[in-house]
Formats: structure tokens, C-alpha cells, sequence
């Protein structure tokens, strides 16, 4: 076989399926401590999904497990088609290339600059880039990221919480994933800060074809750009759905959430965005 007959590597496949992640029948547990039971979820492919739940109901442990850091006790996990759950180690580095994760708080290297935490996936994945190459890729990472390009070369103890949350956003996207994972990527901005963050995600999203999974307690987030809502109560994922959606389901924590005093202001402001716009549009 020549070498332009080889068949092409995994992590260079698009994924073109509708689901890019499907969970069925999850259990994870600590000890005794049971965080999932039979919990599924499915993830349709060019959506943001928002992942929504009272505190320490299990978000991130599932997108651990979605992403192969937590090994559950029971139950099946694929993406783009494939099992995490039963992946050999080198199909497991295949699929690990095709998504980015911004963990809560960002996780950048200290010692790095964010041009160096750019680059070490590249590293890890593409040892083959020449230095100057990979410098290249992680400048526009940072410039795609919202960031100035000096921010490339600053320590991330110089940046401020925005900033530091596009890093790694940067670092995400560092190898050009299908999939973003974002957990809280606006918890601790400012709210002006936290709707341009949003706004880039959508963007992003827009341009590159991303489907995202998005952890949140930011309901302005998931009123402004979550295509979906998968509320995790009860050790499950007890709805899933549009707002509109969720809001027909009579399960308390889904009505005191969306319709507690936070829920109603974030609904009222999307309201008003949405007036707004046609005002403008109108020429009013
Ligand atoms: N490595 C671990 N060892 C033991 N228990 C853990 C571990 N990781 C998570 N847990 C427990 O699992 C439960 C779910 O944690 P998780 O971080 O997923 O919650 P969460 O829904 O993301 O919460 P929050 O909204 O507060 O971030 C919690 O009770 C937590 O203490």
C-alpha cells in the first residue's frame, strides 16, 4: 500500500453521526457513596447542551466519565460512536484528540505561559511539529480565544479571571476538537464578562462546528445559548429538553430553579434582549 493509500488516522475523521455522546444505564459511585444510577443521557451533534443541578448532584463526575477519568461501576459510554468505557488504550488516544475540556478553574500550568499551556497538547498529540509550527498554532489558539496576542507570552499569574478562563479555552482548543467540554466557564466572571464569554462560545460554536457540553448554574447562560437543558436530580438526568420544555415538567427542583426569583430575572432579561433587537431591527 503507498502511503497515500493509508487509511486515515483516527483523530483525523469528522464525526458525522448524530449523537456524539450517548450514556446509557451509568453508575458511578465512591464507596458507598452512589453519585448515578442508571442515568443516560444523549447528546445530539451541533448542539450546546447545558448541564444543570443542585450542588454535588454529579456534573462533573459525569463529564469525567463521558471523558474517561472516572470509570464507572455500571453502564455504557460512547462517543462519536465509539466505547469509553471498554476503549483499547490506543483508541482511547484517537477519540482523547477530537475533544477540549475547560475544567472548572482552568487547570493552566503556573510555570508555563499560556502560549506554553497552548502547546501541550500539541506536544502530546503532534510530537512531530516543529517548534515554530506549533508556536504559530497556539498564537492563533490565544488570538481565536478572544485574547490579546501579548497574552500569549504572560504567565498565568498575570492575568485576570476572564482571561485566565479563555486560556484555557485556548488550550482547548488547541487540537481543533469536535467536541468542547466547558465546566462552569463563566462561574466567578463579572456579568458583563460572563455574557462575553457566552457569546463566545456561540460564536465558536457557530464557526467551528462545535458540540458543546456545558456545566452551569449560570441561568443567563443557558437562557442565552443553551440549544438544551439536562437537569441531573436524583442521581439521574430527570429531563431533558428546551426551557419551554423543562418548564412543562412538574418536578419541584425544575420549577423552584426556573422560576425561583433568579430563574424569572434571567427569563425577563432575555425578554428584553430579544425587544430590543427587534426595536433595532425596526429601526425604532
Ligand atoms: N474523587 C472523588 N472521590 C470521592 N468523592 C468524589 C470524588 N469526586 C467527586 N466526589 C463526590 O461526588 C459527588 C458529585 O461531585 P461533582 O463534583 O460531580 O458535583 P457537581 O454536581 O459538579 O457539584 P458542583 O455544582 O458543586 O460543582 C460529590 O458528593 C462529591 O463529593
Amino acid at each position: 500500500m503507498s502511503d497515500l493509500e493509508q487509511p486515515t488516522p483516527d483523530r483525523h475523521e469528522r464525526f458525522r453521526g448524530d449523537h456524539p455522546i450517548v450514556v446509557k444505564g451509568l453508575k458511578t459511585q465512591f464507596g458507598e457513596h452512589v453519585v448515578h444510577e442508571d442515568l443516560s443521557l444523549t447528546v445530539n451533534r451541533g448542539e450546546i447542551i447545558g448541564v444543570v443541578g443542585g450542588s454535588g448532584t454529579g456534573k462533573s463526575v459525569l463529564m469525567r466519565a463521558i471523558i474517561g477519568l472516572q470509570t464507572p461501576t455500571e453502564g455504557e459510554i460512547e462517543v462519536f460512536g465509539r466505547s469509553i468505557t471498554r476503549a483499547e488504550p490506543d483508541e482511547q488516544i484517537g477519540v482523547r484528540s477530537r475533544w477540549g475540556v475547560l475544567f472548572q478553574g482552568g487547570a493552566l500550568f503556573s510555570t508555563l505561559t499560556v502560549g506554553e499551556n497552548v502547546e501541550v497538547p500539541l506536544k502530546q498529540f503532534y510530537p512531530d511539529i516543529d517548534d515554530e509550527l506549533r508556536r504559530e498554532i497556539a498564537r492563533y489558539k490565544v488570538i481565536l480565544s478572544g485574547l490579546p496576542e501579548d497574552a500569549a507570552s504572560k504567565y498565568p499569574s498575570e492575568l485576570s479571571g476572564g482571561m485566565k478562563k479563555r486560556a484555557g479555552l485556548a488550550r482547548a482548543l488547541a487540537l481543533d476538537p469536535e467536541l468542547l467540554f466547558l465546566d462552569e466557564p463563566t462561574a466567578g466572571l463579572d456579568p458583563i464578562g460572563a455574557a462575553k464569554f457566552d457569546q463566545l462560545t456561540r460564536e465558536l460554536k457557530e464557526t467551528l462546528g462545535l458540540t458543546v457540553f456545558l456545566i452551569t448554574h449560570d441561568l443567563d447562560t443557558l437562557y442565552e445559548i443553551c440549544d438544551r437543558v439536562a437537569v441531573l436530580a436524583d442521581q439521574k438526568v430527570i429531563a431533558v429538553g428546551t426551557i419551554p420544555e423543562l418548564l412543562e415538567t412538574d418536578h419541584p427542583w425544575i420549577d423552584e430553579y426556573f422560576n425561583g426569583p433568579r430563574g424569572r430575572a434571567a427569563q425577563a432579561s432575555k425578554e428584553r434582549a430579544k425587544y430590543m433587537d427587534k426595536r433595532a431591527q425596526d429601526g425604532a
